[in-house]
């Protein structure tokens, strides 16, 4: 299978520049429209697709982000992996405004997002003990190196519904939970790769202490944008290091993210939903 990069853009982050053949695509899916047009081209020579979360001009709130639209459209161009690009805020003292995590868990928060691409009619249970792909992780962390970044590698994400920063207390809750970084996106997309058997990696970038942190004032939406903007070369970089570091021949994943679905439906195929089956044409392909 050949090799395709999907790249989805957090808050601050609506393009990607030094595409070749560069071209915004209109994607339909049987979950609706994407978060926007898609930009699809080549990368130092590798197939890659751009998807901004929140769309062009960020017109879509956390929970108003079509999720599922959005990893059934990378999938259905062919996306064999996905980095996601996202802003945090830090929960950690030496998690600095400017420095990169590289996401590898999640504690979920969020209430009003759809949980799954699967339901009644058909069932379906994946794995999610661990919810990134270690292989695309370590080439990012790779990358992020060769670009000089200052990477956290490892890190637990809290992803909390918002739109609005979360309390005083909640905040000191969530660092005594173990959650590292905090942000609004992250595990709802995440679990909804691996049900489409897409390799997934977390970048995220923090661009604040959240609240939690005594010398620091509370986060606010200026703050986040001034660090995103500060940063966006550093991303830059990374992003157009990757291309080089992934195989163009896709060998098999060795966490098996491309074979998440293989042990995992639970409707007998007698009693599945014909019309939930043809909505999973492009995310459940190799099975059904
Ligand atoms: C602009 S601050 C809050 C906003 O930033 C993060 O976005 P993303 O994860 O898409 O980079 C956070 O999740 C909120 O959506
Ligand atoms: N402190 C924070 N809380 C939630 N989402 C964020 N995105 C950036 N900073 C954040």
């Amino acid at each position: 299978m050949q090799t395709m990069l999907g790249i989805i853009g957090g808050s601050g982050v609506y393009q990607i520049d030094g595409l070749e053949s560069a071209a915004w695509t209109r994607v339909a899916t049987p979950w609706g429209q994407p978060s926007d047009e898609i930009l699809t081209g080549r990368l130092g020579g590798l197939p890659l697709a751009f998807l901004p979360r929140h769309g062009r001009g960020h017109v879509l709130d956390p929970a108003s982000v079509p999720y599922r639209a959005n990893i059934d459209a990378l999938k259905r161009l062919g996306c064999t992996d996905i980095l996601a690009v996202s802003a945090v805020g830090s929960l950690r003292e030496d998690f600095a405004p400017g420095d990169f995590v590289l996401v590898d868990q999640f504690i979920d928060r969020s209430t009003r997002r759809p949980p799954s691409f699967f339901g009644p009619g058909l069932v379906a249970h994946v794995s999610l003990a661990d919810p990134t792909c270690p292989r695309l992780g370590a080439l990012v962390a790779r990358a992020a190196r060769e670009a000089g970044l200052t990477l956290h590698a490892g890190a637990t994400y809290l992803s909390m519904e918002g739109p609005q920063f979360s309390t005083r207390a909640e905040s000191r809750m969530y660092r005594a939970w173990g959650a590292e970084v905090i942000g609004m996106t992250g595990m709802s997309e995440a679990r909804l790769a691996r049900e489409a058997e897409l390799c997934y990696a977390s970048l995220a970038m923090v661009t604040d202490y959240d609240c939690w942190h005594e010398s620091h004032g509370a986060v606010d939406v200026a703050g986040v944008v001034a660090v995103v903007q500060a940063n966006a070369a550093a991303a830059r970089g990374l992003v157009a290091r990757l291309p080089a570091l992934l195989d163009p021949d896709r060998p098999a994943c060795p966490q098996g993210c491309d074979h998440a679905l293989t042990h995992a439906l639970m409707t007998a195929p007698e009693r599945r939903d014909p019309g939930l089956v043809a909505k999973l044409d492009a995310i459940a392909a190799r099975l059904l």
